[in-house]
């Protein structure tokens, strides 16, 4: 007898994180950690996939958890074509697309592919929810500035949707009413203008743009950083995303990209140390004042979310800087297995509908046409 159990599944680039949840009730979670040598024998991140079904299943087992328990399974959304945010149906089409990393590889990919791959075992439904592509851009957003390289939207869509409904929330404020500037902090920064409900401009964390954060590089200059390449012959595969992301950020200055490890530093006196947790603060402020001008000034209000929200010194410093802008709101951490279970329960519920790749990639594809 199914007990209507949500199966939550959120793969990170060293852990998988998964939930058990009864309506809006978590009944259990776990956070998988993977070593760096467990994980060096898959060469592509898809070949991972049965490694990370395993150690589920094994933890569904040792639980006590029985496949007839469950209704529903979701992970986190990867990179796919560009879609709107809400709850989609995993499709074949999704599938090949993730497998292939046609669309750009991020742990996330592998959300799709697990609650794919439990949907088929358990004869069950599989969802994603607000994948880091949503893409709600407006269409002045897309313009780069160079007509070869158009922006595209890669963000924490998830947590910061998450966040800044709780937030709206708990001032009583509907979220797609207010202008907020959603800040997430976690191993990549990725700011978004969230305009009545509609995330119409957000930094690309995973191509470089923006505020670098503990493991991505950020914004970098142009031409030196095309020099760097050449001159060091990166190759585009592996070498220069993790250039990017992964070995960029606190993690190319430290080493570490553990905060609690710099502020160590800081703490003892270290210069260089104080100067680059400084540059931190003052890159996510600076972004914050270019997207209150993405919102014309209209802002209601700053949130502040994801792991480095929890540091009241880099709250501090962000602060002092952008307080004049609106009122500043900290949701430290992740709200992501909550948030993703609630996509779901809104479809069971029959009070959202599941979306289908397919068509919504080609509404915004069309949408897209129009100006690029
Ligand atoms: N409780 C905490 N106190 C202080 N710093 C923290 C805390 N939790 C996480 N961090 C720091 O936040 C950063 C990572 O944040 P988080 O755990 O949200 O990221 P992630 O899930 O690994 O990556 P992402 O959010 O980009 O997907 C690290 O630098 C970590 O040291
Ligand atoms: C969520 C996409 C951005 C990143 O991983 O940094």
């Amino acid at each position: 007898m199914a007990n209507n159990y949500v199966l939550v599944i959120n793969p990170g680039s060293t852990t998988t994180k998964i939930s058990i949840y009864q309506n809006e009730t978590e009944l259990a979670f776990e956070e998988l950690r993977h070593e760096a040598q467990e994980l060096a024998q898959f060469s592509r991140l898809a070949d991972q996939l049965d490694f990370r079904y395993g150690i589920i299943t094994k933890f569904l087992q040792q639980k006590n958890f029985s496949g007839s328990d469950f209704i529903a399974v979701v992970g986190r959304g990867g990179l796919l074509r560009p879609i709107t945010g809400g709850t989609y149906r995993v499709s074949s089409a999704m599938i090949i697309d993730l497998t292939s990393g046609r669309y750009g590889v991020h742990a996330s990919n592998l959300g799709g592919l697990l609650a794919d791959k439990f949907a088929a075992a358990l004869h069950i439904p599989a969802y994603i929810v607000d994948s880091v592509v949503t893409d709600e851009f407006q269409p002045v957003a897309y313009i780069s500035g160079n007509a070869a390289i158009p922006r595209r939207s890669v963000f924490h869509a998830l947590n910061q949707k998450a966040a800044a409904r709780a937030v709206a929330a708990e001032q009583g404020w509907q979220y797609d009413e207010k202008n907020l500037i959603v800040v997430h902090m976690g191993g990549g920064v990725t700011v978004g203008a969230h305009q009545h409900g509609r995330v119409v401009d957000a930094t690309n964390g995973l191509d470089g743009e923006g505020p670098f954060g503990p493991n991505r590089t950020g914004a970098l200059p142009g031409l030196t950083t095309l020099q760097y390449v050449s001159d060091q012959k990166l190759n585009y595969a592996d070498e220069v995303s993790l250039f990017v992301g992964e070995k960029a950020g606190l993690m190319s200055y430290f080493g570490t990209q553990n905060l609690d490890e710099i502020m160590a530093k800081v703490k003892s006196g270290n210069a260089f140390a104080k100067l680059v947790f400084k540059a931190l603060a003052y890159q996510i402020a600076k972004e914050i004042g270019v997207f209150a001008t993405v919102l014309t000034g209209q802002v209601d209000g700053i949130v502040l979310t994801g792991g480095m929200a929890f540091n009241d010194q880099l709250v501090a410093l962000i602060k002092q800087r952008t307080a004049w802008i609106a009122p500043i709101f900290v949701h430290p951490g992740q709200s992501e297995m909550a948030a993703l279970n609630h996509g779901v329960q809104l479809v069971l519920a029959g009070q959202a509908k599941a979306k289908d790749y397919l068509t919504e990639s080609q509404k915004v594809a069309q949408k897209q046409a129009k100006y690029l």
